[in-house]
C-alpha cells in the first residue's frame, strides 16, 4: 500500500501467496516524470519558464477568488504607503512643535490626529491582510486540489501510479503544490508592498542625503541574491529528499495501521520500523540542516553590514542636526526611513525568494496536471457494441518496463462469447497480468487484443471498462457502509437497495450484512467514529477476510448486463463449503456471460469451457478438463497433486 496513495480510509486486500507486485520500475510512461536535474540535485528551470510558472500560479489564485484577490491588493498597496506617510507626519509634527514658523503644514493637533490614524491603520491592516490572505489560500488550495485529483483520476492506466518518480512528484504536489499559488500571490504582494514602502522611504532619504539612500539600496542587492540562492537550494533539497520522506511516511504508516498491527507485534517489528523511520528522518533533517547552515553563513554577515550602515547614518544625522544643517524632524524621518527601508527591503527580498521557491514547487503540481495520458487515447474512438463473437489475444507480449523480464511471451487466445475460460499456472506465471491487459490497465508491448475484431486501443477506455465486471485478487476494503461497499461496483445504482441486496445474496453475504447492527447501513470499519460512540457496536463492525471477499464479489456482481466477468481468485479466502456454494451461484450468474476465472483451486474450474495453462508467460496447454487430464501434462499433474492431498487427508 502506498502510504500517501489516493485512497484515504481504504486499503487493498492482498491474499497470502499473492504476488505483491512491488513495482520496482513501472512501464515507461509516454514522457518522463522526473525533471531535468541541475548540479545541486534540484530541478533545472530557466528564468522565463519560472516567470511563466509564477504567472500561471498568480492567474490560478486570482481565478479562485477575484474579489478577495482585488481586496487583498488594495490592502497591500495601502499598507505599503503607510510607513512613508507615518515618517513624514512624525517629521512635520516634530518640526511644528519645535518651530511654530513651520506650522504651515497643519496644527500639531491635526498632525497628531493624522499620525494616530496612520498608527491605527498600521495596526489593523496586517490583521485584515492575514484574514484575506487565509481566505484566498483556502479557495486556491481547493481549486488546485480539485484539479490535481481530477488529473490523477484522468490517468486511465496503472503505470503512473506505479512510477516512483511520479509518486514523488505527486507527494510534493500534494504537500506544497496546493499552497504554492496562494504563496506566490502572498509573496508577490509582499514584494509589491515592500517596493511601495521602499520607494516612498528611499525618496524621503534621497531628499536628506542621496549618498546614504544609494548605500542603503545597494546593501540590499547581495541579500537578494543570497535569498534567491537559498530558495533554489531549499526547493532542490525538497526534491532530493522526497523519496526519503515517502519512505519515512511508509514506516510511520506501518506502525500506526491497524492491519499491519498484528504482524508488527507478532514479529516484534516495532523497534526495527522506528529505527528505519528515524534513519529516513535523519536524511531529511540533514538535508534541511545543510540549507539552514548555508543561509546562516550568507545572511548573517549581510545583516551585520546592514546594522553597521544604519549606525553610520545615525551618527551622520545627529552630527548634521547638531551643526544645524537639518531639523529635529529630519532626524526623526531619517531614523524611521533607514529602519523602514531595511525592513521593507528585507520583506521584498524574502518575498521574491518565497515567490521563487513557490514557483519551483508549483512545478510539481504542473507536472502532475500537465502530464500526458499514460495510455494513448484514440482521437476518434470506435463505439463498442456488445460482444457478439469473441475477444482475441494475438501474439501478446508484455513486460512492465524495458528493464523488467517478459511476463507474457506471445500469448494467443480466443475467448468466445458466452464461454467460461479458466486460466491456471504457478505463482508469477502471468495470470493477473493477462487480466490487467484485458482491462487495458496497460497496453501490450507487442501484439494486440481485439473485441469482436476491434483493437481495444481504438475504443474509449471508459467504454471498454463499462462492459466488464471484475473481482481482483487484491480487492479493496473501503471504510464505508456495507451498502456503499457493494454499490461502488455500479455507481449508477448507488441508491438501489434491491440491487445491492441481490448482489450480496448472489455472493452469499446477504444474511450476514442484514444481521449487522444497522443492517446494510452499518459502517464496515472502526476507523471513523467522529460524532458517534466508539463503544457502540453500531458505530462500525469488522468483517473477517472471507466475508470481505464476498463483499468484493458482490461489488462485482452489482454490474449486471456486462459482457465480460473477470474473477481473479474470487474464493481464495472462503471455507470449503462457502467456496462450493459461491461457485455454484457464480456458475448460474455466469451462464450466458463471457467470463475469465483464475483460481489455484482446480476443483473450482473443472467445469470451465476452456482451461489454459500459463507457464513462464506462454500458453503451454489448452482444452477442457477431460482433455487436459487425458493429455497428462502440467494441468493433470497439478490436479493430481491437489486431489492426492485431499485423499491423503481422508485416508
Ligand atoms: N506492477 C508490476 N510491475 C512490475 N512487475 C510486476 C508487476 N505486477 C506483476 N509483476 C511481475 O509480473 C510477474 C507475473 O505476475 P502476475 O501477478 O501476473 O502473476 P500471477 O500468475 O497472477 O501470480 P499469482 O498466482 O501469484 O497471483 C511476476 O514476476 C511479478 O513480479
Amino acid at each position: 500500500m502506498s502510504p500517501d496513495g489516493p485512497f484515504g480510509g481504504a486499503r487493498p486486500h492482498r491474499p497470502p501467496g499473492a504476488s505483491s507486485a512491488p513495482a520496482p520500475s513501472a512501464p515507461a510512461p509516454p514522457t518522463p516524470t522526473r525533471p531535468a536535474v541541475g548540479p545541486d540535485g534540484g530541478e533545472r528551470v530557466g528564468f522565463r519558464a519560472l516567470v511563466r510558472r509564477g504567472a500561471t500560479a498568480l492567474a490560478l489564485a486570482w481565478r479562485a477568488r477575484p474579489l478577495t484577490a482585488t481586496g487583498y491588493l488594495a490592502v497591500t498597496v495601502l499598507a505599503g504607503m503607510l510607513p512613508t506617510a507615518a515618517a513624514w507626519l512624525t517629521k512635520l509634527l516634530l518640526d511644528a512643535l519645535v518651530s511654530p514658523a513651520r506650522r504651515h503644514s497643519g496644527t500639531p493637533v491635526a498632525l497628531a490626529v493624522a499620525l494616530g490614524a496612520a498608527g491605527l491603520a498600521t495596526a489593523a491592516l496586517p490583521q485584515v491582510s492575514r484574514y484575506v490572505q487565509a481566505q484566498l489560500q483556502r479557495a486556491v488550495s481547493t481549486l488546485v486540489q480539485d484539479r490535481m485529483f481530477g488529473a490523477v483520476n484522468g490517468f486511465a492506466g496503472l503505470a503512473r501510479m506505479e512510477d516512483p518518480a511520479f509518486l514523488d512528484r505527486l507527494r510534493l504536489a500534494q504537500q506544497a503544490g496546493a499552497s504554492a499559488p496562494g504563496q506566490t500571490l502572498a509573496a508577490t504582494f509582499q514584494v509589491v508592498q515592500g517596493s511601495i514602502t521602499v520607494a516612498g522611504l528611499i525618496g524621503t532619504l534621497f531628499l536628506l542625503n542621496p549618498l546614504l539612500a544609494a548605500a542603503v539600496l545597494t546593501a540590499a542587492v547581495p541579500s537578494l541574491f543570497a535569498q534567491l540562492a537559498n530558495s533554489k537550494r531549499r526547493a532542490a533539497m525538497l526534491w532530493r529528499s522526497s523519496s526519503a520522506g515517502r519512505r519515512k511516511m511508509f514506516y510511520q504508516m506501518l506502525m500506526t495501521d491497524q492491519h499491519a498491527a498484528q504482524e508488527v507485534r507478532l514479529f516484534g517489528l516495532g523497534a526495527f520500523l522506528r529505527g528505519r523511520m528515524l534513519d529516513e528522518l535523519d536524511v531529511v533533517n540533514r538535508a534541511e540542516r545543510e540549507v539552514d547552515r548555508r543561509l546562516l553563513i550568507t545572511q548573517g554577515p549581510l545583516a551585520v553590514a546592514g546594522a553597521a550602515l544604519s549606525a553610520a547614518g545615525l551618527i551622520w544625522a545627529v552630527h548634521s542636526a547638531a551643526a544645524g544643517h537639518i531639523t529635529l524632524g529630519d532626524v526623526s524621518v531619517f531614523i524611521a526611513a533607514v529602519a523602514g527601508v531595511q525592513s521593507a527591503l528585507g520583506a521584498t527580498v524574502s518575498g521574491s525568494a518565497d515567490a521563487y521557491q513557490a514557483a519551483l514547487v508549483f512545478g510539481h503540481y504542473l507536472a502532475v496536471v500537465q502530464a500526458p495520458p499514460d495510455l494513448p487515447q484514440p482521437e476518434h474512438p470506435v463505439v463498442l457494441a456488445p460482444l457478439t463473437d469473441r475477444i482475441s489475444l494475438r501474439d501478446v507480449w508484455f513486460r512492465y518496463s524495458p528493464d523488467d523480464p517478459w511476463v507474457l511471451r506471445g500469448v494467443d487466445l480466443d475467448i468466445p462469447r458466452g464461454a467460461c475460460v479458466a486460466v491456471v499456472g504457478v505463482n508469477g506465471a502471468g495470470k493477473t497480468t493477462l487480466v490487467k491487459l484485458l482491462c487495458r490497465f496497460y497496453d501490450p508491448t507487442r501484439g494486440a487484443i481485439a473485441w469482436d475484431g476491434t483493437d481495444i486501443r481504438d475504443v474509449a477506455v471508459a467504454d471498454l471498462r463499462d462492459r466488464m465486471a471484475a473481482v481482483f485478487q487484491d480487492y479493496m476494503e473501503y471504510d464505508l457502509t456495507a451498502a456503499e461497499n457493494i454499490a461502488l461496483g455500479d455507481l449508477a445504482h448507488l441508491g438501489d437497495r434491491g440491487r445491492v441486496q441481490a448482489a450480496a445474496d448472489r455472493a452469499e453475504i446477504h444474511d450476514k450484512l442484514a444481521s449487522l447492527p444497522r443492517g446494510y447501513d452499518t459502517l464496515l470499519s472502526r476507523v471513523f467514529f467522529a460524532g458517534s460512540d466508539p463503544d457502540d457496536p453500531a458505530t462500525g463492525v469488522r468483517l473477517s477476510g472471507g466475508q470481505w471477499q464476498r463483499v468484493a464479489l458482490a461489488r462485482a456482481l452489482m454490474r449486471r448486463e456486462r459482457d465480460l466477468l473477470i474473477l481473479d481468485e474470487p474464493s481464495s479466502g472462503l471455507d470449503a463449503e462457502a467456496e462450493q456454494a459461491v461457485h455454484e451461484r457464480l456458475r448460474e450468474h455466469r451462464r450466458g456471460t463471457t467470463s475469465i476465472l483464475i483460481s489455484h483451486r482446480l476443483s473450482a474450474i473443472r467445469q470451465a469451457d476452456l482451461i489454459i495453462v500459463l507457464a513462464q508467460g506462454r500458453v503451454v496447454e489448452r482444452g477442457t478438463h477431460d482433455e487436459l487430464m487425458a493429455a497428462g501434462g502440467d494441468y493433470a499433474r497439478l490436479f493430481m497433486v491437489q486431489a492426492a492431498g485431499y485423499q491423503e487427508a481422508m485416508a
